[in-house]
């Protein structure tokens, strides 16, 4: 089902506190964004708008033509899943339990799981390579296998739309290449993805789009290659990066950033 995000200058905030202006970006079936930008820039606040959790000030957010204030709940948990940063909740869950908890907007209220429910839920777990981690309880597991749960109680909704806070954040080095790959393999079978990455190389990696949170409002939005930039990551983090390209199997080549320390 072709699915649209579309923002149209948007305006974020707290109360009359505006944390970020003017944002305007799409995301359709199949394209990843990567969403750049420094600590306390607005990342968040921004995926906490086009959630729902608080109001766009100015503005229009539309999914599929229609704005998401006028969706209900829970045709729009149907659509659009969401990662956020990994947390330790107050209650003892197993893994599965948390796991199953995304098909939520499935389930007809006051329903029990069905058997479709927990094999779609285990096979989530199969697909990230943890479902050892079935039996054990969330409060009891490490911080990067809390962030693989999530993404795999978020896959298990079965959103066209999936929105990601970090999702390598406390990840291995391995783990995060793996999350990546996930990421990658969603996206060819038509999920579009919008994440946050500390990372720029996350973007050459698996992104189709890049935008670009700068600390003076400013937003830059299109393709990796013309906005993860050596200029645009001075102006952004305030460091000195080289970018290179080099050639991955045959006709291939791979960009990446390398941060250059003041000598
Ligand atoms: N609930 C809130 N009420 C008021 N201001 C807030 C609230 N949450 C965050 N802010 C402010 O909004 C700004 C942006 O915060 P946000 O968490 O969106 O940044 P971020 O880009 O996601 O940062 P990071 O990369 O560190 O996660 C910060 O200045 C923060 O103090």
């Amino acid at each position: 089902m072709e699915l649209i995000l579309e923002v149209k200058h948007a305006v974020c905030g707290y109360g009359k506190k505006s944390v970020v202006e003017n944002i305007s970006l799409k995301v359709a079936n199949g394209e990843v964004v990567c969403l750049l930008g420094p600590n306390g820039v607005g990342k968040t606040t921004f995926f906490k708008t086009l959630l729902g959790f608080i109001k766009v000030q100015k503005g229009e957010i539309l999914l599929n033509g229609k704005n998401i204030a006028d969706w209900s709940r829970k045709s729009l948990a149907k659509m659009i899943g969401y990662v956020p940063q990994a947390h330790t909740p107050p209650f003892p869950f197993r893994v599965l339990d948390v796991v199953i908890m995304g098909r939520t907007p499935h389930i007809d209220g006051g329903s029990y799981p069905s058997r479709k429910d927990i094999e779609v839920a285990a096979e989530a777990l199969e697909r990230l390579g943890i479902s050892d981690l079935k039996d054990k309880i969330y409060t009891e597991i490490s911080g990067g296998e809390r962030q693989l749960v999530l993404i795999a109680r978020a896959l298990t909704q079965q959103p066209a739309i999936l929105i990601m806070d970090e999702p390598t954040s406390n990840l291995d080095f391995g783990n995060q290449i793996r999350v990546l790959q996930h990421i990658n393999d969603l996206s060819k079978n038509g999920m579009g993805v919008i994440m946050t990455s500390h990372f720029p190389n996350h973007a050459f990696l698996c992104s189709t789009k890049v935008a670009l949170m700068q600390k003076n409002k400013c937003f830059k939005v299109g393709d990796v290659n013309e906005i993860v930039t050596e200029d645009n990551l001075k102006e952004a983090y305030g460091i000195s990066v080289k970018i290179i390209d080099t050639k991955i199997g045959k006709n291939k080549i791979l960009k990446s950033c390398i941060p250059i320390l003041e000598e």
